[in-house]
């Protein structure tokens, strides 16, 4: 494990280098790797890892479309698709991709077949941290594990196809054969992760939940709006405001800020908008800090695995979340977003 040294605090990482996949293949040879629900992990996770010449199966509810998306996809049902409760009973490491709701629901039957020497993977510190709340308690005779991709699963398989790696966070819970912290690296070089930095379970959830609610997606979309409706009512045109709030920072600036960092970004604007960043960003973090001390301890104290256990194990959940994701989609602004992102040469 190589320690890399991250602006003065050292940490332990893996690298492909020293863990390459041939080592991954070696380690997972003998074992059925059974990826359990094809929503957007699952799909990423098993077709990387089917190129990457690991045994995977997977196991979705028939007459779904997971199901029908798993054999377009390749998956053979009767070979290497399953009803759940059946690659269960093949898997030796059972990957857990349930939305984190719905791993509540299957849990029993899961325990079921966790036999000893299995291995119970997660890409979420969800059940095993709020398991007061989850019930989800494995037993002492089976690894469990997770490898967290840090990115969606479309980002994962996108990645893989590109030959490069999205990061993940990994870490054991429990090591019950003294195979373990093997068996979740070859897994976490076998789904297609790139770097894997070492974290617990509760770290893991913890900032997870914080990120996306936060700078991730919800403070994202919240300062977009902020800004864009100021500008509205000072007169500003709709395609005026997007180009100013969106367009200008996801096609322009931020691939500067990914490839080398704010201070290159603000040193490749003008003398003028870098005199106004610098005397602006603080101010926005000292507005924001209170809400994202909030945010963290509503983390902490469970309330938002609470809240997303409740809302997402309704039976019209989908349903619910569509309403409030068409919602954003007819605002001005993100219909202003439609006609902008029209005008892209690989658009049109
Ligand atoms: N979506 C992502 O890219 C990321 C997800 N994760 C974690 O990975 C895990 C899986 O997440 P997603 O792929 O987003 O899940 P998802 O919401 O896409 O659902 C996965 C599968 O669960 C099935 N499912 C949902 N409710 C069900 C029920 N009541 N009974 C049976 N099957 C049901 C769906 O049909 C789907 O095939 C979670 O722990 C999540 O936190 C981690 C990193 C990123
Ligand atoms: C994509 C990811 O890592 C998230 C935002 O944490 C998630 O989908 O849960
Ligand atoms: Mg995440
Ligand atoms: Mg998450």
């Amino acid at each position: 494990m190589a320690k890399l040294n991250f602006g003065g605090v050292e940490e332990n990482v893996v690298t492909r280098e020293e863990f390459p996949l041939k080592k991954a293949q070696e380690v997972l040879k003998d074992e059925v790797v059974a990826v359990i629900g094809y929503g957007v992990q699952g799909p990423g996770q098993a077709l990387n890892q089917k190129d990457n010449g690991i045994n995977v199966i997977v196991g979705q509810r028939k007459n779904s479309k997971s199901w029908d998306k798993a054999v377009a996809d390749g998956f053979v049902p009767g070979e290497t698709l399953f009803e759940i409760e059946e690659a269960l009973e093949k898997g030796t490491i059972i990957c857990y991709l349930l939305s984190d709701a719905a791993q509540i629901e299957y849990w029993p039957k899961v325990k079921q077949h966790l036999t000893p020497g299995k291995a119970l993977y997660f890409s979420h510190g969800f059940g095993i941290t709020f398991n007061e709340r989850t019930g989800i308690v494995p037993p002492a005779d089976v690894d469990v594990f997770l490898v967290a991709p840090k990115g969606s699963g479309t980002s994962l398989r996108r990645m893989f196809l590109q030959d490069r790696g999205l990061n993940s966070s990994f870490a054991v819970y429990q090591d019950a054969t003294g195979k373990a912290r093997e068996r979740v690296t070859a897994l976490g070089i076998a789904i297609g992760s790139g770097y894997l930095f070492e974290t617990d379970f509760k770290k893991e959830v913890y900032s997870d939940l914080a990120g996306e609610r936060g700078t991730l997606m919800g403070a994202v979309q919240g300062i977009f709006a902020a800004q864009y409706d100021v500008l509205r009512k000072n007169g500003h045109s709709p395609s005026e405001a997007f180009n100013e709030t969106v367009e200008e920072l996801t096609q322009s600036l931020m691939p500067l800020v990914a490839e080398n960092g704010m201070d290159w970004m603000y040193a490749n604007c003008s003398t003028t908008a870098q005199r106004g960043a610098l005397d602006w960003w603080k101010r926005f973090r000292d507005a924001t800090s209170p809400l994202f001390e909030e945010l963290y301890d509503n983390v902490a104290a469970g309330n938002e695995a609470q809240r997303s256990i409740d809302s997402n194990s309704k039976p019209d959940y989908r349903e619910n979340l569509e309403v409030e994701l068409t919602e954003l989609r007819e605002s001005e602004m993100w219909k202003a977003g439609k006609t902008v992102r029209s005008l892209r040469p690989e658009n049109n």
